[in-house]
C-alpha cells in the first residue's frame, strides 16, 4: 500500500481502478443531470421544413418594392401551405409557420401594406430573407451530443424537439455512507450525553446527489457490527466512511478496509486538511475513508470522491482549475498543499475569491457558502489580499 501520495497520484490510483457503470434507459423527464451513454444524432432536419422567421407575407421572386401582389390566403398557426405561390401572389404567414413552395422571401408586416387584398412592399428584399432554412439548426445526421455529456436542461429541450422518448444513460453510482464514530447519532435523534449529531452524513449525501450519485444508505457503526456493515456495502458502488482516520492504529477506521475484506490503495495524501484520508477497494467498489472533521470531510469529497463518481458516470473526472484574485487574506503558511473553502465570483475583471471566515477543520461555518476550493501550493506564504491563486470551481455552485 502507498502512503502519503501527492494529490494527483492518489486521484490517478483511484481512477485506474474503475470504469464507467453499465447503461440504462430512462425517460426524457428523468434525463436532466444524467450522462449520455451513447452518441446522439439528429434523426431528421430541424427545422424539418423552411419556415417564416417573422409574421408577414411570403412573396415570390418577382416581389419588389412598390410592385403590387395579390394576397389570396392567410396561413394561420399550424396551417399547411398546400399549393405553391402563383404568379403575382403573396400569402400571409406566421413566425415559425410553413411558407408556400415558391416563396423567395418573407416581408415583415411592418414593411408591407395591404389594401383590398393587394400587398405593396415598402422595402427591398433579398432572396431567402426572413426564411429559416430547413435543417439550419441541425441537418439530419448531425451530432447532437456525444457519449459522456451531462444532459443539461437545454440538451433535454433539443432531445424533446426531436421526439426522443427513451435515452440511454450511465447508471447513477450507488453510494453508501458509513459513520465510524461510535459517538455519532442520526441527526433526527436527540443526542444522548456524549453523542454528536451526524452532520457529515447529510453533507456527503447532498454532495453525492449533486454529483449525480444516489445514496443507498447512511450507516452508523454505533448500531452495527463491521461484519454487518461489510455486507451492506455490497449494494454500493462507492463507500464513504466518516471519521476514525487520524491516529493510526488507535483509530477504529485504521483497519476498516481489511476488516470488511477490502484491499488498501493508499493511506494518507499530501493535502491539508484531511491528510489522513485513505482509500481501498472491495470487489471493484471504491472505499474512501474521509475525516470526521467537517472541512476535511468536504475537501476529501471534492478531491477524491467526486472524481470517482464522475468517472463512474462516464464524465471527465476533473473540474476547471482557474486563476482568481484573493479579496481577503489567510494567515497560515507552509506545510503540504492546502485547500481552503472559498466563495468565487466572476466579474468584468476576471474571477475574484474570498476565503470564507471562521475556517478551521472542526468548524461547520464555512460550509454554508463555499462554491470553490482555493488551491495553495506546498510551502505557500500567508495569503494576502490581491494575490493570484488557483481555484477549483465546484459543480452547480
Ligand atoms: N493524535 C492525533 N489526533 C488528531 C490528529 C493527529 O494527527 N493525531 N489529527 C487531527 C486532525 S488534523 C483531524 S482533521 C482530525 C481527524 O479526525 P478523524 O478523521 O480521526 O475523525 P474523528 O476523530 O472520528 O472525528 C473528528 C471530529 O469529527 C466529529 N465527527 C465525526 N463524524 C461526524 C459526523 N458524521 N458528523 C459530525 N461530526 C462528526 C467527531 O465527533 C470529532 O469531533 O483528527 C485530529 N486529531
Ligand atoms: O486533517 Mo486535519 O486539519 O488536517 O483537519
Amino acid at each position: 500500500m502507498k502512503s502519503c501520495l501527492p494529490l494527483e497520484d492518489s486521484q490517478e490510483l483511484l481512477l485506474s481502478s474503475i470504469k464507467p457503470l453499465l447503461s440504462e434507459t430512462i425517460t426524457l423527464e428523468e434525463a436532466p443531470g444524467r450522462v449520455l451513454a451513447a452518441d446522439i444524432f439528429a434523426p431528421h432536419d430541424l427545422p424539418p421544413y423552411p419556415q417564416a422567421a417573422l409574421d408577414g407575407f411570403a412573396i415570390p421572386r418577382e416581389g419588389k418594392r412598390g410592385s403590387p401582389l395579390s394576397v389570396k390566403r392567410i396561413l394561420g398557426a399550424g396551417d399547411l401551405p398546400g399549393h405553391p405561390l402563383g404568379p403575382g401572389e403573396a400569402a400571409g404567414v406566421l413566425t415559425g409557420g410553413h411558407i408556400p413552395p415558391g416563396t423567395a422571401a418573407v416581408v415583415r408586416q411592418e414593411d408591407a401594406m395591404v389594401k383590398d387584398g393587394i400587398l405593396t412592399i415598402d422595402k427591398d428584399l433579398t432572396v431567402g430573407e426572413n426564411i429559416r432554412d430547413q435543417g439550419e439548426d441541425f441537418p439530419a445526421g448531425a451530432v447532437i451530443a456525444r457519449r459522456g455529456t451531462r444532459i443539461t436542461p437545454g440538451l433535454s429541450a433539443v432531445l424533446a424537439a426531436f421526439g426522443f422518448q427513451e435515452i440511454s444513460v450511465f447508471r447513477r453510482p450507488r453510494v453508501a455512507i458509513v459513520n465510524l464514530g461510535k459517538e455519532i447519532a442520526p441527526h433526527q435523534a436527540t443526542p444522548l450525553p456524549g453523542q454528536v449529531r451526524d452532520s457529515n452524513g447529510p453533507l456527503l449525501a447532498a454532495l453525492t446527489r449533486r454529483t449525480g450519485g444516489q445514496v443507498v444508505a447512511i450507516h452508523y457503526a454505533r448500531t452495527k457490527t463491521e461484519k454487518q456493515i461489510g455486507e451492506l456495502l455490497m449494494e454500493a458502488d462507492v463507500v464513504l466512511t466518516i471519521g476514525g482516520t487520524a491516529s493510526g492504529n488507535n483509530d477504529p477506521g485504521h483497519h476498516f478496509i481489511e476488516r470488511v475484506g477490502g484491499r488498501p490503495l493508499f493511506a494518507g495524501y499530501q493535502v491539508k486538511p484531511g491528510s489522513h484520508t485513505s482509500a481501498g477497494i472491495l470487489d471493484g467498489r471504491i472505499i474512501l475513508m474521509l475525516s470526521g472533521n467537517p472541512v476535511p470531510c468536504a475537501v476529501g469529497y471534492h478531491l477524491l470522491a467526486a472524481p470517482v463518481l464522475r468517472a463512474l458516470q462516464g464524465l471527465n473526472p476533473y473540474l476547471h482549475r482557474i486563476p482568481a484574485v484573493a479579496t481577503n487574506s489567510f494567515p497560515k503558511r507552509g506545510g503540504p498543499r492546502r485547500f481552503l473553502l472559498g466563495y468565487a465570483l466572476g466579474s468584468h475583471q476576471g474571477w475574484r475569491v474570498a476565503v470564507l471566515p471562521f475556517q478551521k477543520p472542526s468548524n461547520l461555518h464555512s460550509l454554508i457558502d463555499y462554491n470553490c476550493l482555493i488551491d495553495l501550493p506546498a510551502g505557500h506564504p500567508p495569503l494576502q489580499l490581491g494575490d493570484e491563486v488557483k481555484i477549483i470551481l465546484l459543480e452547480n455552485a
